[in-house]
């Protein structure tokens, strides 16, 4: 039986884009995993399992979008992932009318579950829950099923609450947490939400890419 969800390939699909790489000193969405630029892959990887078109939160000065819808910050400021979050759940609301929820993924993370999406949205019972991915005992919460009801809320929050975080924002809304298992390689149990975050991180990706290649 359908649960409140009915068809999760019709959520729309949103890659979050908008930091500033700061750690990595250089656009991270345009440094390269094995022959790919991390913004090809994920943005393959998420819109292979959805039928509405990615769209690219991200500055509005990127000139390079790989052909995908550029959406930038609603608000200024640089105010965190939930800013992008606030952004395309504003989005979706104009542009997907039918949609309760969005889907977010990061632009760091290349090896997240193809069935992320489908399995976001098992546990999904009504239109202002909120689904996030866990794994090896920690959540996610840029992986996550977004209500778009709660954009009042969301940009009310961010613009009054100083410290942002975003396990704060969720402690104030009905959570489902889905945990998904380590992958399995030749070199180790690879957390499916590895994250590049440095570059020193980006070649630990190339070592888990080679490693799921071999697993092939
Ligand atoms: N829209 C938007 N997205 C953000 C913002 N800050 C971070 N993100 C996104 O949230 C995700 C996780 O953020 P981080 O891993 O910290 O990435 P980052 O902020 O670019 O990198 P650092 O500057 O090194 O922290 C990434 O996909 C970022 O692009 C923001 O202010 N606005
Ligand atoms: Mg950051």
């Amino acid at each position: 039986m359908p649960g409140f969800i009915a068809d999760p390939t019709e959520i729309p699909p949103f890659l979050l884009a908008g930091g500033r790489s700061s750690r990595m000193g250089a656009n991270k969405a345009f440094a390269l995993l094995g022959h790919e630029r991390l913004l090809t892959r994920i943005a393959t990887r998420i819109g292979q399992q959805q039928t509405i078109p990615v769209a690219l939160n991200a500055d509005a000065d990127w000139l390079d979008t790989e052909g995908l819808r550029l959406v930038p910050d609603t608000i200024t400021g640089k105010l965190g992932p939930l800013a992008g979050v606030l952004t395309a759940m504003r989005h979706a609301a104009v542009h997907c009318p039918h949609a309760s929820h969005l889907v977010t993924v990061p632009i760091d993370s290349p090896f997240f579950p193809i069935d992320l999406v489908a399995r976001l949205a098992e546990p999904i019972e009504g239109r202002d829950d909120i689904a996030i991915a866990a794994s090896l005992g920690r959540d996610h919460p840029v992986f996550g099923l977004w209500p778009v009801s709660l954009a009042d809320d969301l940009e009310a929050w961010l613009l009054a609450d100083e410290k942002r975080r975003v396990r704060d924002f969720l402690a104030r809304h009905l959570v489902r947490t889905v945990d998904f298992p380590a992958i399995e390689t030749m070199i180790g149990p690879l957390d499916p939400f590895f994250n590049i975050n440095t570059p020193d991180d980006l070649l630990d990706a190339g070592r888990w890419l080679a490693a799921l290649e071999s697993n092939q």
